[in-house]
């Protein structure tokens, strides 16, 4: 590995102070017998000044480089507070890694090309800012998880059977059968939860979604919770934390990054504390009636309305019991009320809508028979799961984040897409 020293380490109390950079041509201009580099590597930038009267050869391959060439660079820090960062090097020595003659990348490229040379944008200080604050949240939730003592499970993502409903479903074929690609962990870490009880897992879920939503991927990260024990009252509490913890703790280590995407426009997050509001599905229809929204009680909340909707808060908020015809069959029918299923979903502020879904599920083997029965599927499809009624059954709930729709919020991006590596959408398959 190269003994290099980052670009965002270069400060102005180094000055005097010989380094090696090792990174990417970010920037490049020529002013008179002088080659202005600003060099980029994962940290950031720091300016690299070459001047034909102090180092000729280190001059002359400064001007032979191109955008996105890979280069080694020696030199010396000077402190100069017209430098992007307040320190600049001037160069003695560049080894031209890989020189570039022309990056495809222009200013005025399309959202669509920029998709289409994914691979190529990753580099961009912008979009690998994105990726440390998705990190970070990880990170950030990580920590919160093993303190608050969850286990990390490993569950599969070829499975038999639909979670969130057959329409969704990727079906691949399975040796001399057909095995279906994972919507949720769900099930199985209810499987998880009679060992270890409170269990997470972190997986890669798959909707053949046809809606082409600023919301939508037909692969992303899932972060799914399950615990014994909890009902879901207690489950929301869970997730205010988890993900108060989560933003909080993001913006304290991705300040800079989320400042690239927000400016100082924070206070949703900084509102992100609980208890977070929480209100009723009914309420929630009532508010949108009042807003002139056309929605009847039992219709369900679209992108559409629940964006009418986060006009209401200036924090993550819950909306809970919802009419049990519009939710999944594992859904625990609210005993006080056998229309609506005790179930709730976090809902981001600022028109974003559903980050979170979660519900108190269904702990008796009979009535979760009949709701596979009422949604038209076949028991004996569900063996296993039914099993877990059966033999030591307890209350439990659950919930699953979709990554990149915190993502997309914390940082106020028009699209999930730009919040994973390589997004995946039904007209999106490469790079
Ligand atoms: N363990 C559980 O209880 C999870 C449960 N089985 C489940 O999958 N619920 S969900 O369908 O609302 O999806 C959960 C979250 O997963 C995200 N999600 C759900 N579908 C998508 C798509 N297509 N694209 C991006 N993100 C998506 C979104 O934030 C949802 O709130
Ligand atoms: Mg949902």
């Amino acid at each position: 590995m190269i003994d290099k020293v980052y670009c965002a380490d270069v400060t102005p109390e180094m000055e005097g102070k010989k380094v090696k950079l090792a990174g990417w041509v970010y920037r490049k201009r020529e002013v008179g017998k002088k080659v202005f580099i600003v060099l980029r590597d994962s940290s950031g930038i720091v300016q690299v000044v070459f001047s034909k009267d102090l180092n000729e050869e280190a001059y002359r391959e400064a001007k032979k480089v191109g955008i996105e060439s890979s280069v080694i660079i020696e030199g010396t820090v000077k402190a100069d507070p017209r430098a992007p960062t307040g320190a600049e090097v001037q160069g003695e020595k560049l080894q031209i890694i890989q020189n570039v003659d022309f990056f495809p990348i222009t200013k005025d490229a399309s959202d669509e090309f920029l998709l289409d040379v994914r691979h190529l944008h990753l580099r961009s200080p912008k979009v690998a800012a994105i990726m440390k604050v998705k990190g970070t949240l990880m990170q950030a939730a990580r920590e919160w998880l093993l303190q608050d003592g969850w286990y990390e499970v490993f569950p599969p993502i070829l499975v038999t059977g639909a979670v969130e409903g057959g329409a969704t479903l990727f079906k691949l074929k399975y040796f001399d059968r057909y095995a279906y690609l994972s919507q949720s962990a769900q099930l199985y870490l209810e499987a998880a939860i009679f060992g270890l009880e409170k269990v997470w897992s972190l997986t890669p879920s798959f909707r053949a979604e046809k809606s082409r939503t600023r919301r939508h991927l037909t692969e992303f990260w899932h972060l799914e919770l399950e615990a014994a024990w909890m009902d879901l009252w207690d489950i929301m509490k869970v997730e205010e934390e988890l993900v108060s913890y989560m933003v909080q703790r993001t913006l304290e280590l991705r300040k800079k990054e989320i400042e690239l995407y927000r400016k100082d426009d924070i206070k949703t997050l900084k509102n992100a504390v609980p208890p977070f509001p929480r209100i009723s599905y009914d309420e929630a229809i009532d508010i949108l009636q009042s807003k002139g929204v056309n929605i009847e009680w039992g219709e369900d909340m679209g992108a559409d309305e629940e964006r009418v909707l986060t006009e209401e808060f200036e924090s993550p908020f819950f909306v809970y019991g919802y009419p049990k015809h519009i939710k999944a069959f594992y859904m625990k029918e609210d005993p006080e009320d056998p229309r609506k299923v005790l179930a709730a979903d976090m809902l981001a502020p600022e028109g974003y809508g559903e980050i979170i879904g979660g519900s108190q599920r269904e702990d008796d083997y009979d009535k979760l028979v009949q709701r596979i029965l009422e949604e038209g599927m076949k028991p004996e499809d569900y063996e296993w799961y039914l099993d877990l009624r059966k033999y030591g059954s307890v209350p439990h709930s659950g919930f699953g984040l979709g990554l990149e729709r915190l993502v997309a919020w914390v940082l106020k991006l028009d699209h999930v897409r730009w919040a994973t590596l390589f997004p995946r959408t039904p007209s999106r398959l490469y790079p």
